[in-house]
């Protein structure tokens, strides 16, 4: 049986997905879990290496999932809320301009340019387990960003801009790169730590979070 990689920012996440995985009496299929760091970048360098290795050592993954703390659009998910994302999006990635953000496919480069594009799909099949093991999770996008939103204005354009999206994170839409060009199933699964709008850090729950994610984390097994 190939194995499951899960991959997080920190390693307080690590930590807590290992916690669910050992808490979990379903049946356990190998999963590895690996802190790779804050960002996109971050997390895409270092997931494709990890497939890398793996591939190269004669054990290639089957799967990876992207998983961690988020911010939550208010009203879509509450603090606390585990969700599933439908497609990682790149919310940033893209141009401004005196009408609005243009996001990069489409603004007329080759599309083989771009990695598949701003948006990659969850596995279906991937998506569908999730939803069985967890049917109390928001399903919806997750946006990836590399600036944590901050204020009510851009709160409100990428709520506008995204109907579909549920939470931002800062490393998804890294992870499915790297997983798409290894040919791999991917998910997203996050914990809502806080909600999405002007910065206040007071409003973070750090251990809500890690205790849901370490909930959601047995469904992995
Ligand atoms: O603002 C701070 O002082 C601060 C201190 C420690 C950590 C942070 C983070 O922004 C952690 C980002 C980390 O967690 C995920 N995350 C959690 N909430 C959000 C959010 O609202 N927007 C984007 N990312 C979020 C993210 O995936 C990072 O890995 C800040």
């Amino acid at each position: 049986m190939t194995g499951l990689l899960v991959v997080t920012a920190v390693p307080a996440e690590a930590d807590a997905v290992r916690a669910g995985l050992a808490n979990s009496a379903l049946p356990s299929r190998e999963v590895t879990v690996a802190p790779v760091g804050v960002g996109p970048a971050v997390a895409a360098a270092a997931t494709a290496r990890l497939l890398t290795l793996a591939e190269a050592a004669g054990r290639p993954y089957g799967a990876v999932v992207s998983a961690g703390i988020a911010g939550g659009f208010a009203g879509r998910v509450a603090v606390g809320g585990t969700v599933l994302a439908t497609r990682s999006v790149a919310a940033d990635l893209g141009a401004e301009s005196p009408d609005g953000f243009i996001p990069v496919d489409e603004l007329g480069m080759p599309p083989e340019l771009l990695g598949g594009g701003t948006a990659v799909p969850a596995d279906p099949q991937l998506l569908a387990a999730l939803r069985a093991a967890l049917p109390a999770a928001t399903v919806g996008a997750v946006l990836t960003v590399s600036t944590v939103t901050g204020t009510a204005a851009s709160t409100q354009a990428l709520a506008d801009r995204y109907p579909d999206a549920v939470a931002e994170g800062m490393e998804g839409y890294g992870v499915a790169v790297a997983a798409a060009q290894a040919g791999l199933p991917f998910a997203e699964l996050r914990t809502v730590s806080n909600p999405i709008g002007p910065r206040d850090r007071g409003a973070w729950r750090m251990r809500e979070a890690f205790a849901a994610l370490a909930a959601a984390a047995a469904a992995l097994a």
